[in-house]
């Protein structure tokens, strides 16, 4: 039997999604999880000095979107062909973006400059993507690439609660299509049972 571990901080952050994948697809893996106080001492031993990180039968790797990409191939949960896979690494990639551009102003430690940075963001950047996943979500009947359930579903499923965490809002509330996204995971049955076990954390 395949020996998985999958180590992160105890939290949803950007493993989640994976975590979510492996439980779809009922792959047993270890939820190795670590707690801030311990991360200076397991830093060093990271293969780029961050997590998550995933060991298969010894071999680790990382990078989150890579190992989820890696969990999705093992669910069947990527595309039927190359277009479709295309399709669905570029929904992921954006919502990395989208992700990465909320955390520039979340993380700021600067209190003038992430003033700077609010209006930005919440006038602009946050209506424009999500206005246009909307319209994806819309065209693909409730699914983000392939109109089908694929990994990109699962993406933003797994991120959503921490996205919104960052921004301290709902960002999903005016946007039905993209719930729509999130409870066609949400409600599958294996994913809703590992939900209602998982560790209850904000981020
Ligand atoms: N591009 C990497 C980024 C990983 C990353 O930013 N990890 C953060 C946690 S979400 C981390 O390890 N932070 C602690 C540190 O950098 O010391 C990925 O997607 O895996």
């Amino acid at each position: 039997m395949t020996d998985i571990t999958f180590t992160y901080f105890n939290c949803k952050g950007l493993g989640e999604v994976t975590r979510m994948i492996f439980k779809y697809a009922g792959i047993d893996f270890i939820d190795d999880r670590f707690s801030d106080e311990d991360w200076p001492k397991i830093k060093p031993n990271m293969p780029f000095g961050q997590t998550p990180i995933l060991i298969v039968d010894g071999k680790t790797a990382n990078q989150s979107t890579a190992i989820a990409r890696y969990a999705a191939k093992k669910a069947k949960l990527i595309g039927s062909d190359d277009w479709e896979n295309l399709e669905i690494d570029a929904i992921v990639d954006t919502i990395n973006d989208f992700r990465t551009k909320i955390q520039l102003y979340a993380y700021e430690q600067d209190s003038v400059i992430k003033e700077t940075r609010k209006g930005p963001l919440f006038q602009e950047t946050i209506p424009f993507y999500l206005e246009k996943l909307e319209q994806i979500a819309e065209q693909n009947n409730g699914h983000l690439a392939a109109a089908k359930l694929t990994w990109a579903d699962f993406f933003l499923a797994g991120v959503i609660d921490y996205l919104d965490h960052l921004v301290e809002m709902n960002l999903l509330e005016n946007s039905p299509n993209l719930q729509k996204v999130v409870r066609n995971v949400i409600t599958i049955q294996a994913v809703k049972a590992w939900i209602d076990v998982r560790p209850q954390t904000e981020a």
